[in-house]
């Protein structure tokens, strides 16, 4: 299959591997150009770990480009690079193409929806709970691959597109996906705004001062047990919705292949094997992107729903300080989205 991927860090660079691998042509795009510059000049991408080998994908030089002959297109950047990607693609989307956002946040496959349809057009946006592939980009022509998921849940929008929406997704990445009821349950069910804020709250100082630090090893019974109390917190907003998602205990097991068990104990499972190690600088995506784009609606998700959210919002809050940034604010997609009632999320599912 033809695919564009928008983006050019870890997960691009990972899903390019690994779908070259799967005999797909890939044409990559880096917003800035600037990372695939190396493999514009012809250099191959290495990827190392669970997806090891050389890859020629393909460099647009555009976001037009990309999209010109795909037959697929997957957006794999941070939660604050969204709006710009869906704002660049969405003059070029064909009614053809199917969207997969790897990983989506914010009901940002509404905003995309929104303006293809305000051209008229409607194609199956695939939105992922997480991504397939785990990993960080080492250089410019050089991923590490972490994990392959074994299994990932995906919804489609419109969902009268989900079969085509999931076909494609198995056809990209293989037999690894199921079917969630709806957007509010993928919204419900990328995992990284809690994880995140628990493991970088916890280690602040680690990541101010540059430390080098395994976060594994950092998720001390403590943390674990602040993961977890932020757990309850979300399966209760889903529970409110009568939505089913998964523990992060589950999506512990599926994403590092561990038996179940208190978090804790299945992060000391994980720790037999290496990696990965935590962020390294206060400008991390684990606070930039899950505090505005993760934390931040889940909490409006728990206030139309009627739940109380303590952690969630002195977590917000807190990490709001901490930087003298106000991360709410940072959403630049919930605006354009108009009013979201209790009806509209039920409805979404
Ligand atoms: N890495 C992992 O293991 C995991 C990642 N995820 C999620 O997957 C998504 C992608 O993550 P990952 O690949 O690691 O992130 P990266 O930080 O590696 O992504 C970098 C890419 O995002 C682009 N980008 C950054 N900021 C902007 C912006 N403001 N506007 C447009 N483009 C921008 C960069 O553009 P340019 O090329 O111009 O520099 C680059 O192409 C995130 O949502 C992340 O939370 C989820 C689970 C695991
Ligand atoms: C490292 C990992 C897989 C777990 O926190 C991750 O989710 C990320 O990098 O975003």
């Amino acid at each position: 299959m033809r695919v564009a991927i928008l983006g050019a860090g870890a997960i691009a660079y990972g899903n390019a591997a690994l779908m070259c691998q799967n005999g797909h042509d890939v044409i990559l795009w880096s917003p800035s150009g600037r990372r695939t510059a190396a493999i514009a000049t012809g250099a191959p991408l290495h990827s190392s770990g669970a997806v090891s080998g050389s890859y020629h994908p393909r460099i647009a030089t555009s976001c037009a480009d990309a999209l010109a002959e795909a037959e697929a297109v997957v957006i794999a950047v941070p939660g604050y690079g969204h709006r710009f990607i869906i704002e660049s693609a969405a003059p070029h989307v064909r009614d053809d193409q199917v969207i997969v956002f790897s990983s989506h946040l914010s009901f940002a496959a509404l905003y995309l929806n929104q303006l293809l349809g305000e051209r008229g057009i409607a194609v199956p946006i695939a939105t992922l709970a997480t991504t397939v592939t785990t990993g960080r980009q080492t250089s410019l022509d050089t991923v590490y691959v972490g994990a392959i998921r074994a299994l990932l849940d995906v919804a489609v929008i419109p969902k009268e597109s989900t079969a085509r929406g999931i076909e494609v997704c198995r056809t990209l990445f293989g037999d690894r996906f199921q079917q969630q009821t709806g957007l509010l349950a993928i919204s419900l069910s990328n995992l990284n705004p809690q994880n995140h804020l628990a493991i970088a709250l916890c280690n602040l100082t680690r990541m101010e001062l540059g430390e080098k630090w395994g976060q594994n090893e950092n998720i001390t019974p403590a943390v674990a047990r602040f993961i977890e109390a932020l757990d309850l917190e979300r399966l209760a907003i889903a529970h409110a919705f009568g939505l089913n998602v998964r523990t992060v205990q589950e999506h512990f097991r599926l994403s590092n292949d561990v038996p179940l068990g208190t978090l804790h104990e299945m992060v000391q499972h994980r720790m037999q094997r290496p990696g990965p190690f935590g962020p390294t600088s206060l400008d991390s995506r684990y606070v930039t992107e899950d505090m505005p784009f993760g934390l931040a609606p889940t909490i409006s998700i728990a206030h139309i729903a009627g739940v109380k959210v303590p952690l969630h919002e002195s977590g917000l809050c807190l990490m709001s300080a901490l930087y003298g940034r106000d991360f709410a604010a940072e959403n630049d997609i919930l605006p354009s989205l108009g009013r979201l009632t209790r009806e509209m999320l039920a409805e979404l599912g």
